[in-house]
């Protein structure tokens, strides 16, 4: 509880003028006054929430959560739970989706061992931070313990203190968890009370039958839950996952230290969601990566008051949104950092 409420006490808006500041930065480059959309918030955002106008540093790092789901034995994902095992050795292999775009983007990917129901051993490349050996069916009870949560927010505190520790520019959300798409639309659903059918779609890929089949599962596992929307603990302890619980963390770390923190899809911003609800002002430290196919999707980020920086129609999750986003964010910054001024460059500026 301790690296929960430290960072929970750290955690300040960002100064608006550090954004006024970076703006009229902005507005003597030469181009057009707002010329460069959105690329202009992100520059002005990064400086705002890392409190500096010239980063010296480019290191960006995503964290892969993996962890395993009990309600997987309601049927509710296409893929049995062993893939969650095996898309770790992939990850660490460097063969994942995530690996191929944060190469290309220069990012690292932390892989992190936080709730998978296997032995790893030492796995070399693997961080150990397991609390349990997957969540308890949450259809049945609830997923985790208040204390197994609470110990898994603050693995992700944990990592983001590190990050704070090794000078990282931007850090990334991921996860791998077969089954992990059910907690996070019961976790939406539990905060703002829609309708989960409204909130719940085919995650890996499930047929009719098994989408109606995941919707009932979800909806039983509120009303044998009764989650406690003014407690996100109470949410994310009976309806969420040990991943998806280290992703709020470190979301919520990542404010507390001022590091911007790019959320990946759907689950990752069940993540985010959770850390938001617990400090209103973390959602000034996030940047939502993309818009995710899961219907649910909408409805988290407009209550986070995000918008999107990619929509290309992606449901993968792992980082991979994180990553590709995590370099249009640089580029932004690049053009704040580097680009020539009118004086600079011996450009007439123009009269508007
Ligand atoms: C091979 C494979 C790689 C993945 N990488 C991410 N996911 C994604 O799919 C899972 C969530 O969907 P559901 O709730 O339907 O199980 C998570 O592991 C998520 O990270 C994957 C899924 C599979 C099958
Ligand atoms: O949006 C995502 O991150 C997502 C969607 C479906 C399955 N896995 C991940």
């Amino acid at each position: 509880m301790k690296l929960l409420n430290e960072a929970l006490s750290k955690i300040q808006p960002v100064d608006p003028a550090l954004l006024a500041q970076a703006q009229a930065k902005l507005d003597n480059k030469t181009k057009p006054i707002g010329s460069l959309g959105r690329l202009e918030e992100f520059a002005r955002r990064y400086a705002a929430i890392s409190g500096t106008l010239e980063p010296s540093t480019w290191k960006k790092v995503i964290f892969t959560f993996a962890a395993d789901h009990g309600v997987v034995a309601e049927g509710v994902s296409a893929f049995p739970k062993e893939v969650t095992v095996q898309m770790v050795h992939n990850f660490l292999a460097g063969g994942a989706g995530v690996n191929v775009l944060a190469n290309h983007v220069r990012a690292e990917v932390l892989v992190v061992d936080i709730g998978v129901d296997h032995d790893f051993g030492d796995t070399p490349g693997l961080i150990g931070r397991k609390i349990a050996r997957g969540t308890r069916n949450l259809a049945q009870g609830p997923a985790m313990t208040r204390e197994e949560a609470i110990a898994a927010l603050e693995v992700g505190i944990e990592l983001a203190n590190g990050c704070k520790k090794e000078g990282i520019a931007m850090a990334g959300t991921g996860e791998m968890g077969i089954g992990n798409t059910t907690p996070s639309s019961a976790i939406v659903a539990a905060f703002t009370g829609r309708s989960v059918a409204d909130l719940t779609h085919r995650g890996t890929g499930i047929n009719d039958s098994a989408l109606n089949n995941k919707v009932r599962v979800i909806e039983q596992a509120l009303a044998v839950n009764r989650p406690d929307p003014a407690d996100p603990i109470d949410v994310l302890a009976k309806v969420g996952g040990l991943e998806i619980a280290g992703i709020a963390g470190l979301v919520l770390g990542c404010a507390a230290n001022r590091i911007p923190v790019v959320v990946d899809g759907f689950i990752s911003t069940a993540g985010a969601l959770v850390a938001s609800e617990l400090h209103p002002a973390v959602k000034e430290y996030l940047f939502a990566a993309h818009q995710s196919v899961e219907i649910g999707h909408a409805v988290m980020l407009e209550r986070l008051g995000a918008d999107p920086i990619l929509d290309l129609k992606m449901r993968l999750g792992e980082g991979t949104g994180a990553a590709l986003a995590m370099g249009l964010i640089e580029a932004g910054v690049k053009i704040l950092k580097e680009m020539a001024t009118f004086e600079e460059a011996g450009v007439a500026e123009g009269e508007y």
